[in-house]
């Protein structure tokens, strides 16, 4: 027989995933991490309430936020949509030397509080000060499991060492390493970079060893069919989804691009013909 916490984290880890093992979940952190500028191409999503409504409405399975953003607009995220609460941030206000860290801006029990239904902090792999985010996100996912509650790490390669060694982040072995690190500090769901090839990305999903691994979006692409096709190679390489944000409120009309998305990452849908089918083309 499961333990409790066992079964608490089974059950909630259905409020993202369908039956098909995927999701499509709205990131609404750039506030906080990029700055309101952000929002500036479509202004009134700075809005949470406007633009989580829209997002909602078009079907999307979970949807990411900070602490303050749950506690101003949470409730327009419907019941039968996932509240995923991310616990460490950064502003790119900070002077360049302290932006590979994360820092913890929020707890475990103001989450769960708020709704929460996973908790998720980033761990910035290969930084100078990869050792506190380690910490703080084995602090987090120790309480959080103990109470029952899944843990999303976004996996992120940045560091000087690996532009030296790899030349960029992106590279599929640092994205896999990253991957990697994240399954085995004991993540539940892990957020990470596109790797550019579908056999590249099956790399990464293979060396998360079973851990469902979502794409993290990205900068907003002026064709959308270009990003659903980067969802589709996901999809197909075994990636268990995506955690858009900008390629969702930087457009003006987020609802059928969103259904497109869901097209995509729910029935394999041929990019095109999913894009098609809501008069995006
Ligand atoms: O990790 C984040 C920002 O990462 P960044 O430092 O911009 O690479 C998240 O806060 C975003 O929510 C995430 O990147 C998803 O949003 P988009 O990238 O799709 O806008």
């Amino acid at each position: 027989m499961d333990a409790y916490q066992n079964v608490g984290i089974k059950r909630r880890m259905k409020r993202f995933f369908r039956r098909d093992g995927r999701a499509l979940i709205f990131a609404m952190d750039h506030g906080f991490e990029h700055g309101p500028t952000d929002f500036e191409p479509v202004w009134e999503h700075v809005n949470p309430r406007a633009i989580i409504r829209k997002v909602v409405r078009a079907g999307i399975d979970g949807v990411m936020m900070l602490p303050g953003i749950a506690r101003i607009a949470g409730d327009e995220v419907k019941p039968n949509v996932g509240l995923m609460i991310k616990l460490t941030s950064k502003t790119n206000l900070r002077p360049k030397e302290d932006q590979l860290l994360q820092s913890q801006l929020g707890y475990v029990e103001d989450a769960i509080k708020l709704g929460a239904d996973a908790i998720a902090a980033t761990v910035y792999w290969g930084s100078p000060q990869e050792d506190v985010m380690m910490r703080q996100f084995a602090e987090i996912a120790s309480y959080a499991h103990d109470l029952g509650f899944p843990v999303v790490q976004f996996a992120y390669p940045r560091g000087p060492y690996i532009n030296e060694k790899y030349g960029k982040k992106e590279d599929y072995r640092v994205v896999m390493y990253g991957a990697r690190a994240a399954a085995e500090s004991g993540a539940d769901m892990i957020k990470t970079y596109w790797t550019g090839s579908r056999e590249t990305f099956a790399k990464v999903v293979e060396a998360a060893a079973g851990v469902p691994v979502l794409l993290s979006g990205g900068a907003k692409t002026e064709n959308p069919v270009d990003f659903l096709k980067v969802v589709w190679e996901v999809i197909e390489a075994g990636g268990s989804g995506a955690v858009v944000g900008r390629n969702i409120f930087q457009r003006e009309n987020p609802e059928p691009f969103i259904k497109a998305l869901l097209r995509v990452v729910h029935r394999n849908e041929d990019p095109e013909e999913a894009a098609k089918a809501e008069g995006l083309l």
